[in-house]
């Protein structure tokens, strides 16, 4: 199955939403869940140090690593299951990712706050590719230039949502507590991590 995509425009940003970018998320969730060497860091926010409220795995191609909220991870190799997957949004999207940071929300109380993806590593303007697996969750983005309320879009399960460049530059985005939902998600954001100058 292949929807899509809608196009979001944003100012200053846009987005590509495609809501059933997989064809079996379920069994890619379980699969995920039960197979990823999970961890829970301690992470420095605004200097500020606390354990990450939901669990994070870092994939990548060799040699890749990223240092994001004052943790540096080092690539774990890619599950068969991820490459395909990945190599499959590269020939849809036109854009080249070489590693992946994978998100589980045990439930609504896991949540990210507002950030954007734009360490240095990953160049002046980055395009990141995100696939959401289980619980559908709202997925936030402001503006860094204006005031204007948020926008909301609730991320389904299966569907990958690209975040074209410049919209790091000009938006922050954050996956809010939402009590009361129980179940998990995972999500896996593709990124291009630039290992020399040239990249
Ligand atoms: O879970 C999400 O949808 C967002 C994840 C995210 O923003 C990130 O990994 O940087
Ligand atoms: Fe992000």
């Amino acid at each position: 199955m292949f929807f899509g995509p809608e196009h979001i425009p944003l100012e200053n940003g846009g987005l590509s939403y495609y809501p059933q970018y997989i064809d079996d998320p379920d069994t890619l969730y379980q699969l995920l869940r039960d197979n990823t060497p999970w961890q829970q860091p301690v992470l420095e926010v605004y200097g500020r140090r606390h354990v990450s409220p939901r669990l994070v795995a870092f994939i990548g191609d060799v040699g890749v690593s990223y240092r994001y909220s004052g943790y540096q991870h080092i690539a774990q190799p890619w599950p068969d299951v991820l490459s395909s997957l990945r190599d499959k949004i590269v020939i849809d999207t036109g854009y080249e990712f070489n590693c992946a940071l994978l998100n589980y929300y045990r439930d609504g109380n896991d949540c990210m706050g507002y950030h954007s993806d734009d360490e240095a590593v990953l160049g002046s303007d980055p395009c990141v590719a995100s696939l959401s697996i289980g619980c559908p969750r709202d997925f936030m983005l402001k503006s860094k230039i204006n005031k204007r309320p948020a926008q909301k879009i609730n991320l389904a399960s299966g569907s990958l949502l690209l975040m074209l460049p410049p919209t790091q530059r000009y938006w922050q985005h954050a996956l809010p507590v939402r009590k009361g939902l129980s179940q998990g998600r995972i999500n896996i954001t593709f990124r291009k991590v630039l290992l020399s100058p040239q990249d």
